[in-house]
């Protein structure tokens, strides 16, 4: 593709935004001016409550603002907006492993659904205003994930984001799978950011190797943060000094707090220097000890609700 061709959008994606008033495409390079990549097609969603963007590369939300309000998530200015990239920033999702592949790390990290072509199947406008989105990503097994399975997200885009995941194992054979729903929130203020509601609970930290430790008061951001915690049944609350956010959710009861600091971030090519002070990354899911065994035939489910504190 020649550097300002308009990415193709398939179809059958054209035919479902056409009927829809409060859906329009566009693309990448006009909303996010001088990000790198090849381009990536955008679903724009316009209701009398918010305004959203997503790519169907990950099946990802990229971009939500209640109407009134300011933006709730972070994209890097320098994401690689490619077909079948890992886009930093927004909502990606991290599934069927989160982090490294548990048994073979030449696999990619955190999972094939981040980097896959998703379907948008369906748009609705219910009576309250709130747009729900239907993705789907149907797997078959292959050498990076031997099970078939099925995943369904929806968004649900009323004045908060609320993201609905369903998880099937469509095959013969038992799998384990883990996965997060990794926000990218945007913040006014690293300096002032704070997560609460882990005082007193047990964290592996993967900047100590995994090591176990226990949280002492809100989650601060001093140089890398990279922290996960179990089995955590109750909302966490992010505030930047400006905004408060509360992520609650059902069924997932993980919580990863993530950010990579200038040192490191400076030599990530899709973060770059002095960027990872625009983001902290609060995500839910399951995984660690909380990671789902899904027995063939059957389904789990698990939702995600961000709203203002
Ligand atoms: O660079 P990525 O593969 O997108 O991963 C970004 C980050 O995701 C999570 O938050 C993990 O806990 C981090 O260890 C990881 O660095």
């Amino acid at each position: 593709m020649s550097q300002n061709a308009s990415p193709e959008v398939p179809q059958s994606l054209q035919a479902l935004v056409d009927k829809h008033d409060f859906l329009s495409l566009s693309d990448s390079k006009t909303y996010f001016p001088g990000s790198k990549g090849d381009g990536l097609p955008l679903i724009c969603v316009d209701t009398p409550l918010c305004q959203a963007l997503l790519t169907t590369n990950g099946g990802q939300l990229l971009s939500f603002t209640p109407k009134g309000g300011e933006e709730l998530l972070w994209v890097s200015p320098n994401c690689n907006f490619s077909p079948g990239a890992s886009l930093r920033g927004g909502i990606p999702l991290c599934l069927p492993w989160f982090g490294p592949h548990p048994t073979d790390d030449t696999r990619p990290k955190h999972g094939i659904a981040r980097t896959r072509e998703w379907a948008l199947q369906s748009a609705q406008l219910d009576d309250s205003g709130v747009c729900h989105l239907k993705l789907a990503l149907h797997h078959k097994a292959d050498e990076l994930f031997e099970h078939d399975f099925s995943a369904e997200l929806t968004l649900s885009l009323g004045v908060t984001p609320t993201l609905h995941l369903t998880l099937t194992n469509t095959g013969a054979t038992d799998f384990d799978a883990s996965w997060v729903m990794h926000t990218y929130f945007a913040i006014n203020s690293l300096e002032a950011a704070r997560v609460e509601g882990l005082d007193g609970r047990e964290y592996a930290d993967k900047v100590e190797g995994g090591k176990y430790f226990t949280q002492s008061g809100p989650v601060t951001f001093n140089g890398e943060v990279d922290r996960v915690y179990e089995d955590i049944q109750l909302p966490v609350t992010l505030d930047d000094g400006q905004h408060r956010y509360r992520i609650e959710g059902d069924q997932c009861p993980s919580v990863v707090v993530w950010n990579i600091g200038a040192e490191a971030g400076s030599g990530i090519a899709d973060i770059g220097p002095d960027n990872h002070r625009g983001y902290v990354c609060v995500e839910r899911g399951a995984c660690l000890g909380d990671t789902w065994r899904l027995p063939a035939g059957q389904a789990r489910s698990a939702h995600m609700t961000i709203k203002a504190a």
